[in-house]
């Protein structure tokens, strides 16, 4: 069947709905070269149409290891060349039977080189996957909804949750939160207590952890409960990923803005600004911090992205608080930054001596 995708500045790309039907979104772009079932399921593309810019997307089919939550919540994909017969010991099913079971509306067979030029000029815009034989009423319909409401609350868990260990007890604020966060964290040998989002400081530090999480996440910051963090920051030693790292800004009295096209892909470079080392990460976001909102800080800029120069990480002069806006938890993408983890578990260690007046 003939599907598109229109943008909100009219133009229309015509190829073939795979999957689904009726979408709006926010049509971002991501350039990774694999990774596709882990984009499909990170939780922090609620509410948008993700163009993959690689040309043949599928060929090595999906399997269970790599979904990274409950369930798909992108409004829909969008593939140049769709591999129908995948290959790879790994492989459990095809990529179209799992768009179809999950009824994810996917459009391929079109140009995404030109709808990623065209996202690049423009700015992140808008967009609608319908049928081809769709009615005009229909489409207008589609772009009068908002992509994004309320997306924390869609993807958070609904309860709160253990995963056991034998180390340190991390208090997990869920905004969306990648499987393989968790998984690492587990690795790193932590016991974890994950918390629904909405869920108050008090109940959270009512566990008495030894250090808190912050996520990554869906949508505008400053729509995710950044009052929460406030609250927490300087109670426990934090550490935050992508949402979780833009949520400490806010909530210690900086500001975040959104990109113009967002970062998003398995290949971004970021310079760590103390030792001028260049790692190769993971990333997923449209928000960055405003530069001149944390001069007034007592925090320093740990990490810039190589690309624009804008802040990928951070740490407290006083607190023992530190973030990245990229994922070092990779799934997808090189591991390059698994370290963090370590650096968390070491802070946590330094912070449980003092306590202890070692
Ligand atoms: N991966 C994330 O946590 C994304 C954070 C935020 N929603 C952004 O797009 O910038």
């Amino acid at each position: 069947m003939i599907g598109k995708l229109i943008l909100e500045d009219g133009s229309v790309f015509q190829g073939m709905l795979a999957s689904g039907n009726n979408a709006v979104g926010e049509v971002v772009f991501n350039t990774g070269m694999t990774g596709y079932q882990e984009v499909l399921t990170d939780p922090s593309y609620c509410g948008q149409i993700v163009t993959m810019t690689y040309p043949l997307i599928g060929n090595y089919g999906v399997a269970d290891i790599f979904e990274q939550a409950r369930q798909s919540f992108v409004r829909g994909f969008v593939i140049s060349e769709l591999c129908g017969q995948p290959s790879s010991w790994q492989a459990q099913d095809s990529l179209v039977s799992y768009l179809k079971a999950r009824n994810i509306p996917c459009v391929y067979g079109v140009d995404t080189r030109a709808i990623t030029r065209r996202i690049r000029s423009h700015g992140t815009m808008k967009g609608v996957i319908v049928r081809g034989d769709a009615q005009d009423s229909e489409i207008a319909d589609l772009f009068d909804r908002p992509p994004f409401v309320k997306v924390v609350e869609e993807v958070t868990t609904k309860k709160v949750y253990r995963i056991a260990g034998d180390g340190p007890h991390i208090a997990v604020m869920d905004f969306g939160i990648k499987r393989n966060i968790l998984n690492s964290m587990a690795k790193a040998g932590c016991q974890l207590t994950v918390f629904p989002a909405h869920t108050s400081a008090e109940d959270v530090l009512a566990i008495n952890p030894d250090g808190i999480f912050l996520s990554n996440g869906p949508g505008d910051p400053k729509d995710a409960p950044v009052e929460t963090v406030r609250q927490l920051v300087g109670k426990k030693p934090v550490f935050g990923i992508c949402l979780g790292h833009q949520l400490l800004a806010l909530a210690l009295g900086g500001n975040t803005y959104k990109l113009k096209f967002g970062h998003r892909g398995s290949n971004h470079p970021v310079k760590d600004v103390a030792t001028g080392r260049v790692y190769i990460t993971s990333q997923n976001h449209g928000y960055a911090i405003e530069e001149k909102s944390l001069a007034a800080l007592d925090v320093t800029v740990t990490h810039r992205a190589v690309n624009d120069e804008t802040i990928e990480g951070m740490r407290h002069n006083r607190l023992p608080v530190f973030s990245v806006q990229y994922h070092p938890e990779a799934a997808p993408g090189p591991d390059d930054s698994t370290y963090l983890f370590e650096d968390f578990m070491k802070l946590l260690g330094k912070e449980t001596n003092k306590a202890g007046g070692n």
